[in-house]
């Protein structure tokens, strides 16, 4: 009823009914104060006596320090006989004590207890998956769930058995949409090493689910963070849908937006706007542009929407994609089967089942309150990594990297980074070397110095998403025959790229986070190879070198030696080869200046079109 009380004008009845509550408050408040005395006294007297027994317990000669408010009520109310309180403070049980009023101005050092955190029941207990691929033995042929059409495809690409994150992701969907309507199937979020084979996990029971059901709309929605990831999967799909009669579309900003358009919608007389593909693979930020502008474009259909590199995504929302893609899934229902204000269970039969989400990382984040934006159904997590706590706070920030990866470190001064890489492509002869910096004029640079300095024993290019996808297809054409035996580039292509063969990782710049790590080592030791990652550090960088791996979890990494006299006889050659860079890298940026200083001067002598008054 307090709701409904309103304050208005009173009149004089009212006031002496309001002189009568505040004399009765007034009174509440003498009381508190007394207690406040009683209690104050009583903890003081116990303290004495616990300390000084021998003494006997004195008066107190100053006032305790109390808050402002306290001690303007305490000038006001009359003394209260102490010795009385005394008794009655130890007899009374609703008596406070003192600590329960935060003293301003002073120090609690009070020990807090420690809220423990309770994660849901989903996140504590896991589906775990194996680490190891080596002694993987789930034959494809003797997997009776799996359709004989993709057991050609999965043998003719060489898949003879199916890797543990496949063996437990790939039936359980199969199993899920099994369940007969109105069930729902179980969202799911997938945390497996690097190199795993996370892609196929997805992709062979979509193509299973879907490859019986053609229809002209859109079922599947792979959404990933880039485009050259979004081109790498949805090559993946094509693949085993090659014998079906499934259409896969990629939609990732590589061809003119109407080009696109043209190949994922066509207008019919009889049906409308129809869907020319089944599954489409796309980035986040197209599909949003998708979603704005392409007539007919639809996700009233969809079945699954999967998410890879769900934590990318999910740090760098872009173009709230996900609430656009959710809005446009709760519009098109609506209007397919109308709103319902009350729930009956007409209502929830004709509601049509949201599509089912797959979320898939190697760093997928298991924190509770990241993985709640995603609006998961009874979600069930697959994780790889080997915690047997999860309740433990730290512990869901476990990261897991394949068994046959090996890692390093390594510590020089900073003038010496390039006789250590040198080191190990020339004395240690390695092969198929993929190379971060931490910026892209640095790769330039370093390339163009290796290039110069190795003429005749290696050859080195550079990997950036500047590149366009022929050159690029190129490059790693030539990678995999040993055309090419070093790669640099940034953390640009950290992420997802499966880049074959590659048999060593090098940082040649430190790590900015343990996720920025997991990936980059994450792009050697894939599908059960054997892999080496190092990572070449400052001695000051070795501390916070340490956190970032503690923080994913990992154990502490041995660090690896070069001797001083390797890199002694190397300074020579290498002075010599710094020279030529410079004046490489120089008559480069001369040359850039002089280009952009032509457009400036052809811009001006350009005539400008004369307007004509009317
Ligand atoms: N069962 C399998 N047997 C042999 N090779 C496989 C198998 N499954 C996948 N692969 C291969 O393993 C490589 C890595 O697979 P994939 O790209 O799916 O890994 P991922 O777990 O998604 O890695 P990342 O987290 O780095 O994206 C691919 O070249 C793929 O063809």
């Amino acid at each position: 009823m307090d709701l409904f009380v309103i304050n208005r004008y009173r009149d004089k009845d009212e006031e002496i009914d309001l002189a009568e509550q505040e004399a009765k408050h007034l009174e509440r408040l003498k009381k508190r104060i007394a207690e406040r005395k009683t209690a104050y006294s009583v903890k003081k007297t116990l303290n004495e006596i616990t300390l000084k027994p021998q003494k006997p317990a004195e008066e107190p000669k100053s006032e305790p320090i109390l808050n402002q408010e306290e001690s303007v009520e305490r000038k006001q109310e009359p003394l209260v006989d102490k010795t009385d309180n005394n008794i009655q403070k130890q007899t009374s049980k609703k008596a406070k004590p003192s600590h329960e009023f935060k003293v301003l101005g002073v120090n609690d050092f009070e020990k807090k207890t420690k809220v423990s955190r309770v994660l849901p029941y989903w996140l504590s207990h896991p589906i775990n998956v194996p680490k190891s691929l080596k002694t993987a033995s789930c034959p494809v042929e003797k997997q009776d769930w799996l359709h004989s059409t993709l057991k050609a495809t999965l043998m003719s690409e060489g898949v003879t058995n199916l890797f543990p994150v496949q063996e437990k992701v790939v039936p359980f969907i199969l199993n899920e949409h099994k369940s007969t309507y109105p069930f729902w199937p179980h969202d799911i979020c997938v945390s497996a090493p690097t190199g795993s084979g996370k892609t196929l996990s997805f992709v062979l029971p979509i193509v299973q689910i879907l490859m019986n059901d053609i229809g002209c709309h859109i079922r599947a929605l792979v959404v990933l963070p880039v485009q050259e990831l979004a081109a790498q999967v949805a090559k993946v799909f094509k693949k085993y849908c090659m014998k079906t009669r499934l259409k896969v579309a990629l939609l990732g900003g590589s061809i003119p937006m109407q080009q696109e358009q043209q190949n994922i919608v066509r207008y019919t007389e009889t049906l409308g706007w129809v869907s020319e593909a089944d599954i489409v693979v796309c980035t986040a930020g197209r599909l949003v542009e998708h979603l704005q502008t392409t007539e007919g474009f639809t996700l009233s259909h969809l079945k699954f929407l999967v998410i890879d590199e769900a934590d990318r995504i999910m740090d760098h929302i872009q173009n709230d994609w996900l609430y656009h893609v959710d809005k446009h899934i709760k519009l098109e229902n609506e209007l397919m089967t109308g709103r319902h204000s009350n729930v009956t269970w007409n209502s929830l039969v004709e509601q049509k089942p949201p599509p089912h989400k797959l979320l898939f990382s190697a760093t997928l984040s298991q924190d509770p309150e990241k993985l709640e934006q995603w609006g998961l159904f009874q979600p069930k997590l697959f994780s790889a990594s080997k915690s047997n706590n999860y309740e433990d706070e730290e512990q869901i920030r476990l990261y897991a990297t394949p068994e046959e990866l090996t890692e390093e470190y390594v510590t020089c001064e900073a003038e010496h980074k390039p006789l250590i890489l040198y080191n190990f492509l020339v004395n240690q002869k390695w092969d198929k070397v993929l190379c971060f910096t931490n910026a892209s004029e640095a790769a330039h640079r370093l390339a163009v110095l290796l290039n110069t300095w190795g003429r005749g024993q290696f050859k080195v290019a550079e990997l950036s998403s500047a590149l366009d996808k022929a050159t690029r297809e190129s490059v790693l054409k030539k990678f995999t025959q040993s055309e090419i035996n070093v790669l640099i580039g940034t953390d640009a292509l950290a992420r997802g790229i499966d880049i074959p063969d590659c048999n060593y990782v090098v940082s040649y710049d430190p790590p900015r986070n343990i996720k920025t790590y997991i990936h980059r080592v994450g792009r050697t030791g894939r599908a059960g190879r054997l892999g080496h990652a190092v990572t070449i550090l400052l001695q000051n960088q070795v501390n916070q070198f340490k956190e970032i791996i503690q923080s994913g979890g990992k154990a502490e990494i041995p660090q690896c030696e070069v001797e001083a006299n390797v890199l002694e006889n190397l300074s020579e050659s290498y002075q010599q080869a710094m020279r030529e860079t410079k004046n490489q890298i120089h008559a480069e940026i001369d040359s850039k200046v002089q280009k952009s200083l032509g457009i400036k001067r052809r811009l001006k002598s350009k005539p400008q079109k004369r307007k004509f008054e009317k």
